[in-house]
């Protein structure tokens, strides 16, 4: 039994804190809004981002005091919107006991630098290597919340630690697997949103399965080429975090960035579709780091860069699925 303390109540941390409390854990929720701080604190509940779930563990709390939040922990959850996870995390730098674990849920890719999760954590709390540690999978908050079976890969450079927080997060509904493969881990979970929103544009806007696997089935083309590129371990993109959260991801409507893709889809302006949104879409943002990554490592991406001109130019569904089938015949 573990002190672990989740930075960000939104729809993921609050799900994934209450799998920590169910594993037998003490888990303290940190939360930039007071409002969820107290929902949490004195009704056990998050109704703000998570109002499916009735009743929070008895062995969950929360507190909006960093120092008071991180003092005693063996473990440290960041479930920030990616985007501000370095201007969030600047503020727990000199508070992290020197000893505890830090594990990242998010999975975006930093606008401005380019920069993955790990190395926007790590550079913001001067963390080394085999203290950091990414979790990522097929992993729909509300369903997680529900207590419905899934998996997800804890991935470490020390496998001891990626088996540390395993054990942390098992419970008889949360079956977590570990590797060493961190750069992939995080490649899959940020690529694949990006995937996502193309997949749920061509749904919106009325397309079939055929035109929804050929997106996903080119999207992971795209994602292993671009992680390969990047450092990581091809084995990763087949599983959990790479088919299978593109599967759970792309094929579900409780997903931000499919739901997102679909509104675009239907006709609604980026605008809109941020504002209708239930919670970070992290594609969004994600999608022009992609398209730079790609630059920078030399591997083509052209699912990315078709929805960047979505994204930026505003481009419609039929024109985003028309890039994609242009260029020459190649070998699959
Ligand atoms: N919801 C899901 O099913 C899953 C989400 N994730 C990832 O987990 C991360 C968090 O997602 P959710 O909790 O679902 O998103 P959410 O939209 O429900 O919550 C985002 C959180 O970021 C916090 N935040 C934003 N700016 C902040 C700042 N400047 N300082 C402090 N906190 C700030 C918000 O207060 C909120 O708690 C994302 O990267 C997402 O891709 C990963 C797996 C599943
Ligand atoms: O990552 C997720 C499921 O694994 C959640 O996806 P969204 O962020 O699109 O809701």
């Amino acid at each position: 039994m573990k002190n672990i303390t989740v930075l960000g109540a939104g729809a993921w941390g609050t799900a994934f804190g209450q799998v920590l409390a169910d594993a037998g854990n003490t888990v303290t929720m940190w939360a930039i809004e007071p409002e969820i701080v107290t929902d949490i604190h004195e009704h056990h509940r998050n109704s703000y981002r998570l109002p499916s779930v009735e009743q929070l563990p008895a062995n969950m709390d929360a507190t909006g005091d960093r120092a008071q939040a991180v003092a005693n922990a063996d473990i440290i959850v960041v479930a920030i919107a990616a985007q501000f996870a370095r201007i969030a995390l600047a503020e727990f730098k000199d508070l992290i006991p020197s000893t505890a674990l830090v594990v990242s849920l998010m999975k975006g890719i930093e606008r401005t630098t380019g920069k993955r999760m790990d190395e926007v954590v790590r550079e913001s709390l001067n963390l080394p290597a085999e203290r950091f540690v990414a979790i990522s999978g097929p992993n729909l908050s509300k369903q997680v919340a529900d207590r419905q079976p899934a998996a997800t890969v804890v991935g470490c450079a020390d496998i001891a630690n990626a088996r540390t927080v395993a054990q942390a997060c098992e419970t008889k509904y949360f079956k977590p697997f570990v590797t060493t493969d961190v750069i992939g881990l995080e490649m899959c979970g940020s690529l694949k949103n990006v995937v996502a929103l193309a997949v749920g544009m061509a749904r919106g806007a009325g397309y079939g399965e055929n035109t929804a696997a050929m997106i996903e089935t080119r999207g992971l083309a795209e994602l292993t080429a671009l992680g390969k590129a990047a450092g990581a371990d091809p084995k990763t993109f087949a599983g959990l975090a790479g088919v299978g959260d593109l599967v759970a991801t792309c094929g579900s409507p409780l997903s931000r960035n499919y739901t997102f893709g679909a509104n675009l889809g239907k006709g609604l302006s980026v605008e809109e579709a941020t504002k209708a949104s239930n919670g970070v879409a992290e594609g969004v943002p994600t999608t022009d780091a992609v398209v730079a990554l790609g630059r920078q490592l030399g591997v083509p991406t052209p699912l990315a860069s078709a929805m960047s001109n979505v994204l930026t130019r505003g481009i419609s569904c039929a024109d985003m699925l028309g890039e994609l089938f242009g260029g020459d015949i190649t070998e699959e």
